[in-house]
């Protein structure tokens, strides 16, 4: 099964979820089938947060990549391709994240993405980062068309 990231945007240069950025995490998330895309995150030791744990910005960036999967899953199982030459046919809006409890730093975590709702112009993913059967960080992303000027 392709990552969905190979799948629609291999040439995307994005820290998080881009194939083609060589420094970036390379975020790989699959459709799992059931109306869940999931992925699995390793983090490096340089994401550590200065108390051990995961710091709060990668966990960021991988719940707003991680939802950008579903979202341009969603996107094309609809037909709302990328407008005007653009790599992705939607991009993030907002981004509401809670840390639930502490991430691990040297263990590899969940990564869950739904999508609560779409139409053409936005599309919101339920997202969150769980390890060892909890959650440790959910967020709701809120994305929009994107039209290149
Ligand atoms: C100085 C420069 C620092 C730079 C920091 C950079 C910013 C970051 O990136 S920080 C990373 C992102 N933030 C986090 O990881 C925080 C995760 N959240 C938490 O730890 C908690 O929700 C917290 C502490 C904010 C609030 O906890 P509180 O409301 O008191 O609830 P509480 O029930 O005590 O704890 C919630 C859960 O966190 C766990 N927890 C809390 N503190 C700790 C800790 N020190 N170690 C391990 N687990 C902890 C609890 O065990 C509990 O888990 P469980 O329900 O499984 O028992």
């Amino acid at each position: 099964m392709d990552a969905l990231q190979d799948r629609y945007f291999a040439d995307l240069p994005c820290f998080g979820c881009g194939p083609a950025n060589e420094k970036g995490l390379r975020l790989k998330s699959y459709d799992e089938g059931d109306g869940t895309v999931v992925a699995t995150f390793t983090p490096w030791p340089e994401h550590d947060n200065g108390a051990g744990f995961l710091n709060g910005g990668i966990i960021a960036t991988v719940l707003d990549c991680h939802s950008g999967a579903a979202v341009t899953h969603k996107a094309f199982a609809h037909g709302w391709e990328p407008l005007g030459g653009a790599l992705l046919p939607f991009v993030t809006a907002g981004i509401d994240v809670r840390y639930k409890r502490p991430a691990p730093l040297r263990d590899s975590v969940s990564l869950v993405a739904t999508i609560s709702a779409a139409d053409e112009s936005a599309i919101t993913a339920e997202v969150r980062l769980e390890h060892d059967g909890k959650v440790r960080a959910e967020a709701t992303a809120l994305w929009k068309r994107w039209r290149p000027r």
